[in-house]
């Protein structure tokens, strides 16, 4: 039996597509941060985990970039899945009692049109969860969470409004990380890591030419601070190649050749729930 971990407490976005993409004889081991999830497959305390990596509206989820980095791990799988969030208060409040809302930032940020026409304040919990979970156990009429509708069932909270984020098509894409790189046979896109061997005019852009002259094309890119001095990048870049593909094993010994330092981190194909 797998040992999956994600975020909690019950009632995440990251509960529900764990549990609709991982079979049903999987050990479940909840955690209460995107880092701290990360964390538990770099120690071993579980075997994979899920996490979002990115959301249609609000863009790249950082701290989950960076504790991938941070913890050196691989991506085994990704999957999209929709995402739609609700305005969720106690059973006296409505849309007018309301002056805060509750929850974690890609959410906030997901729903900036419809928190601005309110006038509403943002503060920030670790999940969705965890804020209809302080919403309910405050008993306010003031403060809403934004989170799921099954995770207001599960508290007894109303709806106060539903659909609220800026695009009815939001979509939340999710990485499934582990340790190792996927078999040959599961993998169709390949997720990058170049570390520049120098700061340059045009050294991205000669990083990207490979690719263009390869004939491959890129998917998502993400470029994060080295964190050694102000100014200088390394780039996630994910790419519609297999990892054995000629093609990428070329852009690779390319990029190798201008001393850049390449890492895989994943190879693997999308699943749409
Ligand atoms: O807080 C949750 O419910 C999560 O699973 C996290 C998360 C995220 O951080 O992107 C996942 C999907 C949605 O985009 C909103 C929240």
């Amino acid at each position: 039996m797998i040992r999956v971990a994600y975020l909690g407490p019950k009632g995440t976005f990251s509960e529900e597509a764990a549990h609709q993409y991982f079979a049903n004889n999987t050990t479940w081991v909840m955690y209460e941060s995107i880092l701290d999830v990360l964390e538990a497959v770099h120690n071993g305390e579980v075997d994979k985990c899920i996490v979002p990596i990115e959301n249609s509206i609000a863009g790249n989820i950082h701290m989950t970039v960076d504790g991938l980095l941070m913890y050196d791990l691989r991506i085994e799988a990704d999957l999209i899945f929709k995402v739609s969030l609700h305005l969720i208060g106690n059973q006296d409040s409505s849309i007018n009692t309301i002056n805060t809302v509750y929850s974690i930032s890609p959410a906030i940020n997901q729903c900036r049109e419809f928190i601005k026409k309110h006038q509403y304040k943002c503060d920030y919990t670790d999940s969705t969860a965890k804020a209809a979970q302080f919403v309910k156990e405050s008993n306010l009429n003031h403060i809403a969470a934004i989170a799921s509708r099954s995770v207001a069932d599960e508290h007894g909270l109303q709806i106060l409004e539903s659909e609220i984020q800026d695009n009815s098509m939001n979509h939340t894409r999710f990485i499934i990380v582990g340790k190792d790189i996927k078999k040959p046979a599961e993998q169709k896109k390949t997720m990058i890591l170049i570390n520049p061997n120098n700061e340059y005019p045009g050294v991205l852009s000669s990083i990207l030419n490979v690719f263009s002259a390869l004939g491959i094309n890129l998917t998502w890119i993400e470029s994060r601070p080295t964190g050694k001095k102000l100014g200088t990048y390394r780039f996630l870049i994910e790419s519609e190649a297999a990892q054995n593909d000629l093609r990428m094993i070329k852009a690779v010994k390319i990029l190798e050749t201008f001393e850049h330092e390449v890492q895989i981190v994943g190879s693997y194909s999308t699943t749409v729930l």
